[in-house]
């Protein structure tokens, strides 16, 4: 079984759930999900974050366990495909097999040249063409460009897809990215230097971003990401970290809550997975993820079975819980 026990009475239920495609140099998932009181929640922090870091993903979980999301405000949310750093013939599968509107494309990926990622934006523009006229293309380069390397890789990008909607974290700091930005006239948005940051509103301090993307788990649940939504001052995009539906479910609660939701949300990313929990899983159609009725979702038990995580993998987990409830 791939249940261990914890503090009072909440269970952990550990599933390791294939990837499509490489994404942020993983092949599997490995998530946890959180059953207490009948309630469920995904607790799945990275495999390489520290404890500390890992504590308000748990946050996120327990709120999600409770119950405790508040009322959405929309009954569908936009989403974006998100296609990994893949060679062009698997992007344009991606982008024809997602049905969505809007691609976030991986850029600036370790080991690959600026002419791959250009080779890859121009075969994603050429599929969303090819699935209707409103097609946008957003990239995100994870911090890796320095703010030369940024603005040159962008006024190329841009051309490549005739026209970009924004480019996400295009360098590491929070300096940079205001560099950057005064730089360019492809908008800017900020992932890293929120839901990394010891401080999320330096982005608005110091005009860094024209867009946030906010990730509920690191972020500490979707009440915490309304607050930072009220407070920094730019229009928000709901992004996963690669979660199984009932993790996807908390990121649709937030976009579902926003008051506002201009641009298509990064939620599509069960399209990633081989594998998930749900007999009906947080999938797209037509570009749009159906907001739940129930909220928080309960996952299928021959499904958590069949995708249990190896003994050793589950007693992990669960030392791993108790390093962030010893903090
Ligand atoms: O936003 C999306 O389209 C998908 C999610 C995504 O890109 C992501 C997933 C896991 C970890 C980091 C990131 C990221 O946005 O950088
Ligand atoms: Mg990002």
């Amino acid at each position: 079984m791939s249940a261990a026990g914890s503090a009072a009475g909440e269970r952990l239920h550990v599933v390791s759930l294939p990837l499509r495609t490489r994404f942020r140099g993983i092949t599997v998932r490995e998530v946890a999900l959180v059953e207490h009181d009948g309630g469920w929640g995904e607790w799945s922090p990275f495999v390489e974050y520290d404890a500390a870091t890992s504590a308000p993903w748990l946050a996120c979980a327990r709120e999600a366990a409770a119950g405790a999301w508040p009322a959405p405000v929309r009954d569908a949310v936009p989403v974006n495909v998100t296609v990994p750093a893949c060679d062009p013939a698997r992007a344009t599968q991606i982008v024809a097999a997602g049905g969505c509107s809007t691609a976030k494309v991986k850029v600036a990926e370790r080991g690959q040249t600026l002419a791959d990622d250009l080779a890859r934006v121009e075969a994603v523009r050429a599929a969303l063409d090819a699935l209707g006229p409103c097609g946008r293309v957003r990239v995100d380069a994870n911090g890796a460009w320095d703010v030369d390397e940024a603005v040159r890789a962008i006024a190329l990008l841009d051309r490549a897809a005739g026209g970009l909607e924004y480019v996400e974290q295009p360098v590491a700091s929070v300096e940079d990215l205001a560099r950057v930005r005064r730089r360019v006239d492809v908008p800017v948005a900020a992932d890293e230097s929120i839901r990394r940051a010891a401080d999320p509103y330096r982005v608005r301090d110091l005009e860094a971003a024209d867009v946030a993307v906010l990730k509920v788990q690191p972020l500490g649940g979707v009440a915490a990401c309304l607050r930072i939504a009220e407070d920094i001052g730019l229009p928000v995009v709901v992004s996963s970290a690669v979660e199984s539906s009932v993790g996807i479910a908390a990121g649709v609660a937030l976009a579902a809550a926003l008051p506002e939701l201009p641009y298509a949300c990064g939620l599509a990313t069960v399209q990633m997975l081989a594998a998930d929990v749900l007999v009906d899983p947080m999938l797209p159609v037509d570009g749009l993820l159906r907001v739940p009725a129930s909220g928080s979702l309960v996952p299928d038990r021959s499904l958590l079975a069949r995708n249990a995580a190896a003994p050793d993998r589950v007693a992990w987990w669960a030392e791993r819980l108790a390093a962030v409830e010893d903090l």
